[in-house]
């Protein structure tokens, strides 16, 4: 597809995330295409700005230390200390390079950055600081925003970009929420001495992973000296002299600092979308199965959709690049999402693919469920972290259909095997792969 008309752009992308980046880099690499991206913020979007490789860069010495004390008179001596203000400067360090380097690389592949706040005209234009660009076929690629409560004092709250950029280790760490954020970042914390009181707002936490895992998860986080609270509705925040009060319906909490990690809505509101007529709530855009809004000339990607699998970073790149597919005509068929793996980075860690195993459970004549201890597991126990346990699920056929772990390699076995699930390998193939032993993915294969 090349401009036959009178359009500025082929395609013009709304945000610069993973949603649209990916999606655009493919598309500028063919060559014959015309593209522009508007972004207001920092190039590259929430992931590697403020979302998971902060995060990640963040949890290495989390998890250091938590191997350093399994081996403790195993070979090491001491326990390292976490230096908070120390992290969280080696976390900008690694990630100050990603804007720049991305936006390098979409440039190198013809892709012109237009920087500001965009909002659409028209079904074939966005307006950014009074100039309009026009093209044939927008992305909507807008991201998510933090989910604000509507409580007296939530101005004292603080989100998880706030958290990421925290220089000064908090004394006593309040956090609301039970989903990915709230844990991991409890996990970061608590590992580095902070007192984290975590208020989950109903009587479990990660309502998506398998929940026998997440109370062991949630256990071994009370082992740490976190506080969790059940069952929680915060009424208001007050500020003391110390620090901030939240008072709910379980009673004040007094920390000084606040976490509000209690979800992330679609950026949907003054973008233009009810003045065109592009159809969303708060769910997020509606799409049909091409990714398509109600104004034919008009697509959507990331976590601005409203859609069933996670909001997830490679979630948002399977669907730029399905869009890089349908623009080029490499494809016109409906997106069909693969096996979406997930983990929550957590020490341990729970991961999950595929099947659920509450699914597998309520359907016996279609699933078999294996659970595996993974106590005995030679490397593991070589690296003094044994305690985990895998659960398989496997169609009547023998086929490898899910899996979920709870371990400190959890995301790392579950890594291993998405192709079996994904290209539906049988048993027997499965003996044609050849793993690197020994590591976590001989390991995992051992159990299947
Ligand atoms: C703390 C945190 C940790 C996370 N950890 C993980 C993880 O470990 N693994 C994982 O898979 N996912 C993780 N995620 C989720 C992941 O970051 C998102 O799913 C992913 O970044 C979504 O990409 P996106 O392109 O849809 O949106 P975004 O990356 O949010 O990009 C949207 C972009 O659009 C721009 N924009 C919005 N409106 C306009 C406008 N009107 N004009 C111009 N620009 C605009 C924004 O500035 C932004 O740059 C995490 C998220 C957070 C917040
Ligand atoms: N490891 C990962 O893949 C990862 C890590 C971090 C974030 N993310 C993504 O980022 C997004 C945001 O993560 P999140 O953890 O903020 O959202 P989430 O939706 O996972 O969890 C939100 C939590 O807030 C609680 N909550 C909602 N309303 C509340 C209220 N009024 N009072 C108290 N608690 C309330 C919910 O019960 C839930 O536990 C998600 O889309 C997630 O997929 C992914």
């Amino acid at each position: 597809m090349m401009v036959t008309n009178d359009y500025q752009y082929d395609v013009l992308y709304l945000g610069s995330g993973h949603g649209a980046f990916n999606g655009a880099l493919a598309l500028g690499a063919k060559g014959d295409f015309k593209i522009g991206m508007v972004e207001a913020d920092k190039v590259g979007g929430t992931c590697p700005n403020r979302g998971c490789n902060a995060k990640i860069a963040l949890d290495m010495p989390v998890k250091l230390k938590h191997e350093a004390e399994n081996m403790q008179g195993k070979g090491i001596q001491g326990i390292p200390k976490i230096d908070w203000a120390a992290n969280v400067a080696h976390e900008k360090e690694v990630i100050k390079v990603l804007p720049g380097a991305i936006e390098e690389s979409l440039v190198a592949n013809g892709v012109e950055m237009i920087h500001g706040y965009g909002k659409l005209v028209d079904p074939h234009t966005i307006r950014v600081a009074g100039t309009d660009y026009t093209a044939t076929n927008i992305v909507i690629a807008t991201g998510a925003h933090y989910h604000q409560l509507d409580i007296p004092g939530a101005e004292f709250l603080h989100d998880g970009t706030d958290f990421l950029s925290l220089s000064v280790q908090p004394t006593e760490l309040t956090i609301v929420g039970g989903g990915y954020i709230a844990v991991e970042f409890a996990s970061i914390a608590a590992t580095a001495g902070t007192k984290v009181n975590l208020l989950l707002h109903h009587d479990t936490a990660l309502r998506q992973f398998y929940q026998p895992f997440v109370a062991d998860l949630l256990q071994q986080l009370v082992d740490q000296g976190v506080n969790i609270v059940k069952n929680v509705t915060p009424e208001a925040v007050k500020k003391t002299a110390n620090g901030y009060d939240l008072q709910t319906n379980q009673g004040t909490f007094s920390s000084d600092w606040i976490l509000n990690a209690t979800g992330r809505d679609p950026n949907t509101s003054n973008l233009g979308l009810e003045e065109v007529g592009v159809a969303y709530d708060q769910k997020g855009i509606k799409v049909n199965d091409h990714l398509q809004t109600s104004v034919p000339s008009i697509y959507a990607s990331g976590d601005v959709l409203d859609k069933k699998v996670g909001r997830l970073t490679p979630t948002a790149i399977y669907e730029s690049t399905y869009l890089t597919k349908l623009f080029a005509h490499e494809t016109s068929a409906a997106i069909k999402y693969p096996a979406v793996p997930s983990a929550v980075f957590t020490m341990p860690r729970i991961a999950q693919v595929g099947v659920t195993v509450d699914e597998a459970k309520q359907h016996p004549e279609t699933y078999k469920v294996v659970e595996s201890d993974l106590a005995g597991d030679w490397f593991r126990v070589s690296m003094r972290a044994n305690r985990g346990k895998a659960i398989t699920i496997f169609d009547q056929e023998g086929y490898l259909v899910g899996m979920t772990e709870i371990s400190s390699e959890a995301d790392n076995a579950i890594g291993s095997i998405l192709p079996f699930i994904e290209y539906h390998i049988d048993p027997e193939q499965m003996n044609d792969f050849i793993t690197l032993f020994p590591t976590i993915s001989s390991e995992t294969k051992n159990h299947l």
